[in-house]
């Protein structure tokens, strides 16, 4: 049988540079001969990513609640880790997925207010004790990376278009989850230039790996 294959997060708030880093770490991943998976949260499968279209649509005048966005969100994770998840890491592929159940408990949880003991029930009824090996936490002050969002352009989204002291809320329960869980979240600095954050990345990669072998 494979040696399962290891899982790896990138995490942060709107517009640190999560997708911009997932392709590097794919690419690093891919130069030592590893078979990776990309993949998102929420979405990942067809019917995820049509539960990903209901939670970002801003489009309408009936306001989602807060504990159906919760429900939503594992929803779509149930269905993600069954499809592609959980058969990839079995076969022993390497799965690298932008965002993970650390949003949720950033954004439902620091966001929206909801307990984390709520969201930590579903997680276990979802998960069954699957967690990342590995989350890379890209931080960096909240109106700066605004203003990285207001560059790139494009129609704002559904959580986009919450307040900055949502999006406060939201840093200061990743930090803290961080915190709480050191060896397994690494916190980079997305402030910096993309040379140093990607250095940064490569650098925790590079040691982390290196420990699982
Ligand atoms: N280190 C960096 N320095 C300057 N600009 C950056 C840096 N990293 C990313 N960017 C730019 O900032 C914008 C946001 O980056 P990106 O889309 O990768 O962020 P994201 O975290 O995936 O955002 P979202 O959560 O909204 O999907 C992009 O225009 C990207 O080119
Ligand atoms: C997994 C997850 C995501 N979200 C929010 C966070 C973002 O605003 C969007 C996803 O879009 P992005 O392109 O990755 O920025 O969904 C959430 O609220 N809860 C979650 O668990």
């Amino acid at each position: 049988m494979a040696e399962r294959g290891r899982f790896i997060t990138l995490e942060g708030g709107e517009g640190v540079g999560k997708s911009t880093n997932l392709a590097r770490v794919v690419e690093w991943l891919e130069a030592r001969g590893l078979e990776v998976v990309q993949t998102r949260e929420p979405g990942g499968t067809p019917r995820a990513e049509a539960i990903r279209t209901l939670l970002l649509d801003p489009a309408g005048d009936e306001p989602l609640d807060d504990d159906a966005e919760l429900l939503l969100v594992f929803a779509a994770r149930a269905q993600h880790l069954a499809r592609v998840v959980r058969p990839a890491l079995e076969r022993g592929a390497w799965v690298v997925c932008d965002r993970f159940t650390d949003a949720t408990f950033a954004y439902q949880g620091g966001g929206r207010g909801i307990p984390a003991p709520r969201i930590a029930e579903l997680e276990r009824f979802v998960q069954q004790g699957l967690e990342p090996d590995l989350t890379l936490l890209l931080d960096m002050p909240v109106e700066a990376a605004q203003r990285r969002v207001a560059a790139r352009g494009g129609e704002r989204d559904r959580f986009e278009r919450e307040r900055a002291d949502f999006f406060t809320a939201v840093r200061d329960a990743y930090l803290a989850r961080a915190a709480a869980a050191p060896r397994r979240i690494a916190v980079i600095d997305a402030s910096r230039d993309l040379a140093a954050v990607g250095e940064q990345i490569r650098a925790t990669l590079a040691e982390r790996v290196a420990a699982w072998r």
